[in-house]
């Protein structure tokens, strides 16, 4: 099986974002709004939590693919593309955590 990547779906849910299926989950978020998207994002990433503290291995990795699911659905209402996250991160590469935490302005 060809490897299948954030880029894949992000692609998936761009298209069916105003597909107009009445079946497609990404469809209804889409028309709900940046509100219901974003607390369904909450609401994975707490679910991802629960599932890592309690050791839940299948648990963790089925969450993690909502969590992610549901990110990229944030991300294409804000109208931030995939490319800009992996940018960003991309930019990190070579420098540690820390020493970014440090050089950040004093607030
Ligand atoms: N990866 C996903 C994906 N992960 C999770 N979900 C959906 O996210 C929804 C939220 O799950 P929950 O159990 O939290 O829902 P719930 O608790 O009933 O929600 P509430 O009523 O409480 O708001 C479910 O309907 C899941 O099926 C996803 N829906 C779609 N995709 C991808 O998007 C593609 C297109 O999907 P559709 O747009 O639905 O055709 C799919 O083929 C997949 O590749």
């Amino acid at each position: 099986m060809a490897e299948f990547s954030f880029s894949d779906l992000e692609t998936i849910i761009r298209d069916r974002a105003h597909s107009g299926d009445p079946d497609s989950w990404t469809a209804k978020l889409f028309a709900r709004g940046i509100d219901k998207a974003a607390q369904k994002l909450g609401e994975e990433a707490v679910e991802t939590v629960i599932a890592a503290v309690q050791g839940d291995r299948q648990g963790l990795v089925s969450e993690s693919a909502d969590l992610i699911y549901h990110w990229l659905v944030v991300l294409g209402l804000s109208g931030v593309p995939l490319s800009d996250v992996l940018k960003e991160l991309e930019s990190r590469t070579g420098r540690s955590g820390i020493a970014e935490k440090a050089s950040r302005p004093q607030g």
